[in-house]
């Protein structure tokens, strides 16, 4: 791919470009590092790329790099809603929603020259709902967590109110561990540790909790969590669909709502509980009067450009 702004070697190989068949605009975000392909398709009601070719793109050595694309769609016709957003996880799943994706998406619409101080975005996990600080930041509306078993999805046995599955004792890759499951709309397992750096074999216990379907039917994510004082947590975070990233939104709602409910942590006010990724640090408020966490951090565009469409890797 080459930049937006050519320069003179760019506009030489633009002919080049343009025999190696289709390219397609591009602009690349990370919101603490989790970092997404975000395409304008606000003319379209389903994606520009197929799921084949998204997971081709965020290759790090083949296209270029990401843990997902997200596409910016239109609202579907009489719906209630400003733009849907969809996204593909790097290799190439369909996740139902993205928290530091949909930071990204807000500031790419602001980007794009929309100018509205909040969004009412349909994703495949409801309406959520942007909203732009005057600091720079975002603030999202998630949405109520799910606390029902099933629902998450997770086959573990309820044993909390809710019917929720809150420190449940499992098996997997030959350890026992306290899963607490929480939906986001997207499923978590969020494990809390007395010390991050030496109570976990991270690239090895991630991976398999991720896969263990016996448990998690539609995989999970995977939150490994460090309470570091009553108003601060720091978690390790293997994604479904895209393993180690730097940071997770969805999965530090779901762990905040985890440690609440175990009674790690009190329920903080309006400035919310502080949680530490590998990325940096989101604010998360779990809101008594509705139930609904609100998710404060940033999103930045690092560049722009245009991606010729490979048949490899
Ligand atoms: N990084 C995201 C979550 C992306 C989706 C996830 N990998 C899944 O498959 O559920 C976030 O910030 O929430």
């Amino acid at each position: 791919f080459a930049t937006t702004k050519p320069s003179v070697s760019y506009r030489a190989s633009s002919t080049l470009m343009a025999k190696l068949g289709d390219s397609i605009d591009f602009a690349k975000y990370e919101g603490l590092g989790n970092d997404f392909i975000l395409i304008d398709d606000r003319d379209k009601s389903d994606p520009s790329l197929t799921p084949e070719q998204s997971e081709r793109l965020c290759n790090r050595n083949f296209g270029i790099g990401g843990d997902g694309v997200i596409f910016a769609l239109k609202a579907p016709e009489g719906e209630d809603y400003d733009f849907t957003m969809r996204i593909y996880n790097s290799d190439g799943s369909e996740p139902e929603m993205c928290g530091n994706g949909i930071r990204c998406f807000a500031q790419f619409l602001k980007d794009l020259g929309e100018d509205s101080e909040s969004y009412r975005i349909k994703t495949l996990a409801g309406p959520i709902i942007p909203v732009m600080n005057a600091d720079g930041t975002i603030t999202v509306d998630m949405g109520e967590p799910i606390l029902d078993g099933p629902t998450v999805p997770t086959t573990l046995a309820p044993n909390s109110e809710h019917n929720s599955v809150l420190e449940q004792t499992h098996t997997c890759n030959g350890k026992e561990w306290k899963i607490s499951a929480v939906s986001m709309g997207n499923p978590h397992a969020i494990i809390f540790v007395d010390d991050l750096e030496t109570d976990i074999d991270f690239s090895i216990d991630g991976p398999a909790l991720e896969s263990d379907t016996g448990a998690f039917p539609a995989k999970t994510n995977v939150e490994f969590v460090q309470v570091m004082d009553p108003t601060h947590l720091k978690m390790k975070v293997w994604e479904r669909g895209a393993g180690p990233t730097l940071a997770c939104g969805t999965g530090t709602c779901a762990l905040v709502v985890a440690a609440i409910r175990a009674g790690k942590i009190p329920r903080a006010g309006k400035e919310g509980v502080r949680v530490t990724l590998p990325g940096g640090d989101l604010f998360i408020e779990w809101r008594e009067e509705n139930n609904k966490i609100y998710m404060s951090g940033p999103a930045t565009l690092s560049f722009k450009g245009q991606a010729i469409l490979k048949d490899r890797p």
